[in-house]
């Protein structure tokens, strides 16, 4: 059934390669014009999944559907409201970047009176105009990457999927075509895999965590702080004692710890880092207690993001206790085989 609001459907997916479960029940689905991450170790099976939401491989079980159809029943249909920029995208390296379009184009079957103008909306959404008759294989691979775009692109689609769109690139290419791809929020929905967590936090409005093949978180960002996180920091530049400090926090919630200090400088001042669980937002309530108390000078406040790498390395390691608890639950080792070793808890 058509579902306007979700142009990509998941349903319980599977892949098996031989003995390998590299997709294990993986359901989710995305809203129109949003940009979605995809995020897991290596091998955990993003890969996979964007091959099968594009019909490059087929499930062994479960329902991919892009725009309310599933992809292995019209991938004519599918073929032409996706655009797919694999990782490592092979291109012809002999061709000239407009020449490849026009190819692009006819492969994916634009009426041929629109194709001219499909390619300038292309070139110039990649800023590319300027190296439309560049040789591809004379490009930097931050201009190939933007021929990958402009090639997923060109055709505008509903979707686009990009496997590590920033991979080999340096900083300058990065921002570039990260602003690409926040150009395309509300067009076109866009799911992207990429190792690189700040570069995710910045450009997505959701992040699906994968591990083992297996959805292990699923949100906005903030979220997914919410969920694996459970705390927040404040980090507080300030003049005066700890234990004047400790009696100030204690007056406004007992729960609020001293997570971190630095040393004092020049002026005298340290850099505190305060903690407390849950969300609810006691900046105010700092600012006036610290400001107010006679032995005790704040120079700065703020609340302090943990960041999205924290996230990740919560959410995968928090899998690793289910795949434990699996490993128990169906006997599969036996109790005096030594169990998995954990990484050690971040501080
Ligand atoms: N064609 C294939 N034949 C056999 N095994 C495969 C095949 N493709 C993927 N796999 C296996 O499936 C699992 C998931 O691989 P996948 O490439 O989807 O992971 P990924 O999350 O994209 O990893 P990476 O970040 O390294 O690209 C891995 O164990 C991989 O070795």
């Amino acid at each position: 059934m058509d579902s306007p609001q979700h142009t990509i459907e998941v349903e319980q997916l599977h892949k098996r390669f031989g003995k390998v479960e590299a997709v294990n029940g993986i359901s989710f689905q995305v809203e129109k014009g949003q940009i979605v991450g995809f995020l897991g170790p290596n091998g955990a099976g993003k890969s996979t999944t964007m091959r099968i939401l594009t019909g490059y491989n087929r499930a062994s079980s479960g329902v991919a559907k892009i725009c309310g159809v599933p992809v292995t029943e019209d991938p004519h249909f599918i073929k032409r409201r996706i655009g797919y920029m694999p990782e490592n995208n092979p291109l012809p390296l002999d061709l000239r970047v407009r020449e490849y379009l026009k190819y692009r184009a006819k492969v994916k079957e634009i009426p041929f009176s629109e194709r001219r103008r499909a390619i300038e909306n292309a070139l110039e959404a990649c800023d590319l105009l300027r190296a439309q008759d560049r040789i591809i294989g004379k490009l930097s691979k931050g201009y190939r990457q933007r021929v990958g775009i402009a090639d997923a692109i060109l055709a505008n689609p509903d979707v686009i999927i990009m496997d590590e769109p920033t991979i080999g690139l340096d900083p300058h290419q990065v921002v570039m075509i990260r602003d690409l791809i926040a150009s395309l929020r509300g067009r076109m929905t866009v799911i992207i895999s990429s190792h690189i967590l700040p570069e995710i936090e910045m450009t997505c409005d959701q992040i699906i965590i994968i591990n083992h093949g297996k959805i292990v978180g699923k949100g906005s960002p903030e979220e997914l702080r919410e969920t694996f996180i459970g705390h927040t920091t404040y980090e507080v530049e300030i003049h005066g004692t700890i234990d004047k400090l400790e009696q100030a926090l204690a007056s406004i919630a007992p729960e609020l710890e001293i997570e971190r200090t630095s040393e004092r400088d020049a002026d005298g001042f340290a850099t505190v880092e305060i903690q407390i669980k849950g969300p609810q937002d006691y900046r105010e309530q700092l600012f006036q207690t610290l400001s107010a108390h006679p032995d005790l000078r704040p120079r700065s406040l703020r609340s302090k993001k943990a960041p999205l790498e924290d996230v990740f390395l919560a959410a995968t390691r928090r899998s690793w206790d289910e795949v434990d608890e699996e490993l128990v639950d169906t006997q599969t080792v036996p109790a005096s085989e030594p169990s998995i070793q954990h990484p050690a808890p971040k501080n």
